[in-house]
């Protein structure tokens, strides 16, 4: 068994202040368990990339199996603090990456199988002897060439204008701190629905060109989650290279209506008004100014070439 020096990485305010409380639960169960470890609290946003940059001096290595030790990044937050350090660490796969997920939507956990529970995150986390590669999606820009990593989805229209809304909602805090934090994400989408104009798109798989002249949803992912815990595609594993796309077209508010029923009962794939495209690479463009987003991040409102593909990165899971 590998004795654990864990390096911890924490977003506070992850979850609207979910972060602090279950830091120091996992503080309390570490030093009770005699787990040697040090804390690194980000202190605003961007802040992961740094502290991931400093511990690569010498500290962060590739995983190998025969070392007794293992200096161990584990990071406690939210989607937005895991895919700062993930991109950090683009360059390092094999540098394994522990996670506690403390965030209000927290659907890359749900996506990969880590308990949303802290304690039984961590209770797990301690128990694991080797890390497991976990496939991560990798967005390339094609006018610019840059790549960003994404642990859930890119998307572009609705569920991009629905992370807007819940990003820039007053409710997200509180709800959040009654627990309720997938609930900012529903609220934002029952204001935006119905606002979302629709936008053509073109669809480049290894096969097939297609072309959408009415899309309303465009959303690409490796794993089922996204808008906490809302499995747009029940079929997408992080375990797999495939890149999943799925397209909504504008449709009457009633037949959307029955089809975000269908949604929450997992029965929305045969939809004739949903496309999906499964390959393990894949290109989406949108020549007219949409909003977009990448794992919740707002990528502003603009015109977009997208290249898909997946890309392996270790977990300590
Ligand atoms: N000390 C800090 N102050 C402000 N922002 C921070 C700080 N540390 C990290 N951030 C940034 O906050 C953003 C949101 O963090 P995160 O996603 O972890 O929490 P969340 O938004 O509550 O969770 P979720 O994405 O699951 O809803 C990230 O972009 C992260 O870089």
């Amino acid at each position: 068994m590998k004795k654990l020096i864990l390096h911890l990485l924490v977003n506070q305010h992850a979850g609207s202040g979910k972060g602090a409380k279950q830091y120091k639960e996992v503080q309390k169960q570490l030093i009770a368990k005699n787990v040697p470890f040090k804390t690194y609290f980000t202190e605003y946003a961007g802040h992961e990339k740094e502290i991931v940059q400093e511990l690569l001096n010498g500290t962060l290595t590739p995983y190998k199996q025969d070392e007794p030790f293992e200096n161990l990044l584990v990071v406690l937050g939210g989607d937005g603090t895991l895919h700062e350090v993930v991109n950090a660490l683009k360059y390092e796969p094999t540098i394994p990456i522990g996670y506690l997920p403390s965030g209000s939507g927290n659907d890359f956990a749900r996506g990969v199988g880590i308990s949303r529970k802290i304690n039984a995150a961590l209770t797990h986390l301690l128990d694991v002897n080797e890390p497991k590669p976990i496939s991560l999606m990798e967005a390339m820009d094609v006018d610019s060439n840059d790549t960003r990593l994404i642990l859930n989805n890119v998307g572009v229209g609705i569920d991009a204008k629905i992370v807007a809304t819940a990003n820039h909602s007053k409710a997200k805090s509180l709800l959040n701190q009654m627990k309720l934090g997938s609930l900012s994400y529903v609220s934002a989408a029952l204001s935006s629905l119905f606002k979302q104009p629709s936008f053509p798109l073109i669809i480049e798989t290894t096969a097939e060109k297609k072309e959408f002249e009415r899309a309303f949803l465009c959303t690409t992912t490796n794993h089922p989650y996204f808008g906490g815990g809302v499995a747009i595609d029940p079929t997408a594993s992080a375990y797999t290279d495939d890149v999943h796309l799925i397209i909504v077209e504008k449709i009457f508010p009633l037949s959307l209506a029955w089809l975000i029923i269908k949604l929450f009962f997992k029965q929305h794939l045969t939809s004739p008004h949903l496309h999906r495209f499964v390959d393990s690479e894949l290109t989406l463009t949108c020549p007219l100014a949409q909003v977009g987003q990448a794992d919740g991040e707002e990528l502003g409102e603009r015109d977009f070439k997208l290249r898909f593909k997946t890309t392996q990165h270790l977990f300590w899971m």
